[in-house]
């Protein structure tokens, strides 16, 4: 049997998103964004299972944790910091340091793990391109976390803000799948196998619209009819 992780990644995250709108009524079709992709193939979609990790102040109370040499095979590694140190505006962080580099990319890669996304900054660009290791974050620095954040939480619910003051949660089993769009979440919840078939229905019906168009049809009056097909699987 195919994993799920192995159908999604058949999916550009727009495809996702397609169906997590039309088909679940997510407003934002699961999309976090102002990530950036940096390493790993133009080409596919990395998607995995989240594996969360939380980065709090260095004089938070809790203990540091090692997330890296835990990592499960398949996973894609969610970062975040903690909602006072988040912004709603560019840079979406309030910490220039970096919170991952090129060793935990050869680490994550070296356990299976299809990706790693940061809210927040990443270093050593040249690293992660050289492993083709997909990697996403809002931005980049050059200085370790070390005197300014430490992970506190590995596989704990991350609130992210969004927009609008708006938070998500991300919890740890959620579906990503990440591309040169960014990343996009499909909740736990979710039954995975009817979203599979609605998005690939709904990718054969965005390619006869193309065939259509490209044939000299209206574009509005060809997806009226092609897209009609879509309401059986939202039932
Ligand atoms: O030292 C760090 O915090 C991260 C780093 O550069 C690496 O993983 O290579
Ligand atoms: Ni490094």
């Amino acid at each position: 049997m195919t994993s799920v992780s192995t159908n999604l990644s058949k999916f550009s995250t727009c495809d996702v998103s397609d169906g997590l709108l039309n088909r679940n009524g997510d407003l934002y079709g699961g999309f976090f964004p102002n990530l950036q992709k940096w390493s790993g193939s133009s080409e596919h979609s990395v998607a995995g299972k989240a594996y969360t990790v939380l980065f709090a102040p260095c004089d938070d109370p809790r203990e540091e944790v090692n997330y890296i040499d835990s990592v499960p095979p398949g996973s894609f590694i969610v970062i975040a910091l903690t909602v006072p140190l988040q912004l709603e505006c560019a840079p979406y962080t309030r910490i220039p340091q970096a919170l991952y580099g090129g060793l935990m990319s050869t680490r994550a890669q070296y356990q299976g793990a299809c990706g790693s996304v940061v809210f927040g900054r990443v270093r050593d660009l040249e690293e992660h391109k050289a492993l083709g290791f997909p990697v996403f974050s809002y931005g980049l620095g050059s200085c370790a976390a070390r005197m300014a954040v430490k992970p506190v939480g590995v596989n704990v619910p991350l609130q992210i803000l969004s927009h609008h003051d708006e938070f998500r949660t991300i919890n740890p089993g959620d579906y990503i799948v990440g591309d040169c769009h960014g990343i996009v979440r499909i909740p736990a919840a979710v039954d995975t196998e009817e979203l599979t078939k609605y998005i690939e229905k709904s990718v054969e019906v965005d390619e006869s619209i193309a065939g259509d168009v490209k044939d000299g049809k209206p574009l509005k009056a060809s997806q009226k009819e092609r897209r009609a097909v879509l309401k059986k699987f939202t039932q």
